[in-house]
């Protein structure tokens, strides 16, 4: 982990994943690009449905059937550049190497994570000596400390996952998938079973310890506003694409997307001045026949003629602003990928 912060860590190229668990399949992830840099906070938002969960479970090869990964790669940058590594093309004997080493993931259910009829301490003494080559003795200490690294004392190492309240198990699940000291941790809607108050100790202990230990975060939530607090950057999604992207100031105080717009009206702030909170109209489509055109146009108050026929192209909009995918910014210098698509289609 001793890479240049701000070099790619793993770039997202033309990923495509559907469900085929009909005739018709779901395009869940329709062609999404993205790039994670060392040591950022990557937020991606979007309402339920519009296919984040499915975005980082291929992106990290823990997709289950009937969804299948159809096209595009994500590599994985070595330090400095070097050993790129596509995940799509790993055998799963590769893959489980890079598992808990190079990238972990904290799910929004703890009790999915852990294991009910384990104590906390085998399950995190398990992890620490098939990958760390730990002795017994040497993980279970390394457990506590890894425990008392998210507030939690060690002699709840004997505890099982039932013993623990709500906020003991996720801290613990962020704990368990810190163990190895991975460059990338994915966290998906990791806050959203506990309480306000747990869910802000939980977001400064990540945050401490992204700090300290210098990993790199992509953060699902439906909470534009939670984003806007904790992420360096911050990707919005709808129906399967990524439509904007920029970091959170410039999103939250001039967002160029009509659906961003509508996310942040969605979410009170966290702090500063109270806003009214006004409704998304509608919810976002099914996606085994996605709208033709832009996906949000049904929805969008400021819709073109264009709209419904023409797909907007994601355009970076200049300098660190990011990207946009919207008829109403037409002008913005195209991104080298989207030329790359233009060119190939
Ligand atoms: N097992 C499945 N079979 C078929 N379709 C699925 C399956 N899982 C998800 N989908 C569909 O894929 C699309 C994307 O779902 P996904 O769960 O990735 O969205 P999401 O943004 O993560 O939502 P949430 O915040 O509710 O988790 C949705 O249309 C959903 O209905």
């Amino acid at each position: 982990m001793s890479a240049t912060p701000g070099t790619p860590l793993l770039t997202v190229r033309d990923l495509h994943v559907d469900y085929f668990d009909q005739e018709n399949p779901v395009h869940a992830v329709r062609g999404v690009d993205l790039t994670l840099r060392r040591g950022e906070t990557l937020g991606i938002v979007g309402e339920s449905g519009c296919g984040k969960s499915t975005l980082v479970t291929a992106m990290t090869r823990l997709e289950r059937p009937p969804a299948v990964t159809t096209a595009g790669s994500v590599i994985l940058h070595g330090h400095d550049g070097a050993d790129n590594t596509d995940i799509l093309r790993l055998t799963e004997r590769q893959l489980a190497a890079l598992r808990w080493e190079k990238m972990a993931i904290v799910f929004q259910s703890a009790m999915n994570a852990l294991n009910p009829v384990l104590r906390l301490g085998t399950q995190f003494a398990d992890v620490l000596r098939k990958h760390r080559g730990l002795s017994k003795k040497a993980a279970w200490e390394r457990a506590g400390e890894l425990l008392g690294m998210v507030g939690i004392p060690a002699d709840r190492l004997r505890s099982y996952a039932h013993e623990l309240s709500g906020g003991m198990r996720q801290r613990a699940t962020i704990a368990l998938a810190l163990a190895c000291q991975p460059d990338l941790v994915v966290m998906d809607e990791p806050t959203t079973a506990v309480d306000v108050v747990m869910q802000r100790q939980i977001l400064r202990q990540v945050a401490r310890l992204k700090r300290e230990l210098g990993f790199s975060v992509v953060f699902i939530t439906h909470d534009l506003s939670l984003l806007i607090e904790i992420a360096d950057r911050i990707a919005v999604m709808y129906a399967g694409k990524i439509v904007e992207t920029g970091p959170p100031r410039r999103l939250y105080e001039d967002p160029r997307h009509p659906y961003t717009t509508a996310l942040r009206g969605a979410f009170p702030p966290l702090h500063g001045e109270r806003r009214e909170i006004t409704g998304i109209p509608g919810s976002p489509p099914g996606l085994r026949t996605p709208p033709p055109g832009c996906s949000f146009h049904p929805r969008c108050a400021q819709r073109l003629d264009a709209c419904d026929r023409e797909e907007p192209l994601l355009l970076r909009l200049g300098g660190e602003a990011g990207d946009v995918a919207c008829h109403l910014h037409r002008n913005p210098a195209t991104t080298p990928e989207a030329e790359d698509r233009h060119a190939r289609t």
